[in-house]
């Protein structure tokens, strides 16, 4: 959006203020009735004409926001507080205008009432992008600023660090409990405690839909100490100790015994128990073990998604690692479920550290890599892909080697396009089954593709108007993954960075 729009979208005549202000005075009027007759009746007095008035009142704040005028958006403010997060058009609200036009002191006061600065407008930019993108630096840096100071003291960073699907910590991992085994058992029989059922590294989820396919969001079943307690002894079972919820509320069973109230543990259950008997310990309905976690992994919501990421991943590494990688003797179980040790005691693995004994994680780079033009990107697919879709490519990290290499390898072997430049944007979990995506943006240094035929089907250059058009929906021939992969969220950035505001 052009500055000259974004002014005339947002701009009032005083004629039409004039006319506005009795309306205005009506919602102002009608706030303070709506506390005092409470909410029941809100609906039945909201007449049009009143909620017309609203509209009117927003649109002053939002052009107030974009003026600079700091009297009035704190006038309207005291007012009718809920107007600092609503938004206008394209879901820019008041503190993303002032962003865009520098004023300071504008932000300065949005922020001081508590505004949301991570919304984000039909773009997904947040105020930070706006500020930064039109380079009002003194605005950025104080958008950008965490509590902690820490943009201080790593000026370079970005506070808006993309969060990415898996990749959301739900839980306090508390790792120097894993090795108190005398509160680890008491946690075990805590009527607080949660537990989550595995059965061939899936977990009981209960759909919201009778249609597995159509995509409707799935949740976690959650069970009880009494519910599982048979399952606990049994040889096969793998207890691992995920953490305490991070809330601020503790309920009000759980406490120490000096008083001091503790969240609530969760641990993840995988057995060798049938899982149609599994099933019906669960009283909900539509409870299943969903056979392609590739897929159906990523109908949970984000805390979920997280928790499950750490559980899967962890039981994982134990059904492949039954035995010792060194010896090849019997292992057992320790730290909550974070190590496995060697039973023969003459074992190398026992002197030292021995990254065997501990859950491994398989680094691997995926990039998006951008054509010199800065204008294109170099998409690729796989033979098992759908019709029309296309991604970032991917490869392994490889022992001895840095992560710009990776890149630089992967896309040449893949693709044959050779890249220069690579720079880091985030991060992704990925338990399928340890994988930790690493997402960078790369430049190209050359442009002809040959692609490793046994790897992708086909690689091309896609210019940014044909994605932008995919993530509309509004071009057939391409389709990009779905938003819960990092491949996604690489694209929509790579898109992000350069928009028109
Ligand atoms: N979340 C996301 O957006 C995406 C996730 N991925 C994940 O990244 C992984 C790696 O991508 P690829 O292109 O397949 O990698 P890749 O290009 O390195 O090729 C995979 C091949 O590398 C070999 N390999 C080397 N080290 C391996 C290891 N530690 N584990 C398994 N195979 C290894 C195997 O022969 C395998 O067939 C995929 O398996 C997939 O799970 C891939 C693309 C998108
Ligand atoms: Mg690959
Ligand atoms: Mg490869
Ligand atoms: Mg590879
Ligand atoms: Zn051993």
């Amino acid at each position: 959006m052009r500055a000259e729009s974004l002014q005339a979208a947002f701009n009032n005549s005083s004629d039409s203020r004039q006319q506005k202000k009795c309306k205005v005075q009506n919602v102002l009027h009608s706030e303070t009735e709506e506390k005092q007759h409470g909410a029941e009746d809100k609906a039945a007095r909201m007449t049009s004409l009143q909620l017309s008035a609203k509209e009117d009142m927003l649109e002053r704040f939002l052009d107030a926001s974009a003026r600079g005028d700091l009297t009035q958006v704190s006038t309207l403010l005291s007012h009718v507080p809920s107007l600092i997060n609503q938004t206008g058009y394209s879901g820019w609200t008041g503190l993303m205008l002032a962003a865009r036009n520098g004023h300071y002191n504008v932000v300065e006061a949005l922020l001081s009432h508590g505004c949301d600065k991570f919304s984000v407008n039909s773009s997904s930019q947040t105020a930070y992008d706006i500020a930064k993108f039109w380079g009002h630096r003194h605005i950025s840096n104080l958008l950008g600023r965490t509590t902690d100071g820490s943009q201080r003291v790593l000026p370079g960073s970005d506070p808006h660090q993309q969060e990415n699907y898996f990749s959301r910590e739900t839980l306090d991992r508390l790792s120097a409990k894993r090795t108190d085994t005398v509160w680890l058992e008491e946690k075990q029989s805590d009527p607080d405690t949660v537990y989550l059922l595995f059965s061939n590294l899936s977990p009981m989820v209960c759909s919201s839909q009778e249609d597995d396919n159509a995509g409707g969001e799935t949740k976690l079943c959650r069970f009880r100490y009494e519910a599982v307690k048979d399952l606990l002894p049994k040889p096969a079972t793998m207890l691992i100790f995920l953490g305490v919820e991070k809330r601020k509320t503790p309920s009000s069973s759980s406490q120490t015994v000096d008083g001091i109230q503790e969240p609530p543990a969760w641990f993840a259950i995988n057995t060798d128990e049938v899982a149609s008997e599994l099933l019906k310990r669960c009283r909900e309905m539509n409870c299943s073990f969903p056979k392609t976690p590739n897929r159906d992994l990523l109908k949970l919501n984000e805390e979920e998604a997280g928790v499950v990421a750490q559980a899967r991943s962890v039981l994982a590494w134990h059904s492949r690692y039954s035995f010792c990688p060194t010896c090849g003797s019997s292992t057992k179980l320790e730290e909550g479920g974070y190590k496995r040790s060697c039973l023969n005691l003459d074992c190398r693995s026992l002197k030292g550290v021995h990254n065997t004994c501990y859950p491994r994680v398989d680094p691997v780079v995926i990039m998006l890599v951008i054509h010199p033009d800065g204008n294109q990107c170099l998409l690729g697919r796989k033979k098992i892909f759908p019709v029309g879709m296309f991604s970032c490519l991917a490869g392994f990290i490889e022992p001895g080697e840095a992560m710009e290499e990776a890149v630089r390898r992967e896309v040449e072997e893949e693709s044959g396009v050779k890249v220069g430049p690579v720079q880091y944007v985030s991060c992704q979990p990925w338990p399928m089954p340890s994988n930790l995506m690493i997402g960078c943006l790369a430049v190209a240094i050359s442009t002809d593709i040959k692609v490793d035929e046994n790897e992708i089907e086909e690689a091309r250059w896609f210019p940014r108007q044909q994605v932008i058009d995919s993530f509309r929906g509004a071009h057939p021939a391409l389709t990009v993954p779905p938003r819960q992969t990092i491949a996604h969220q690489l694209i929509r950035h790579w898109i992000g960075m350069n928009s028109n505001l």
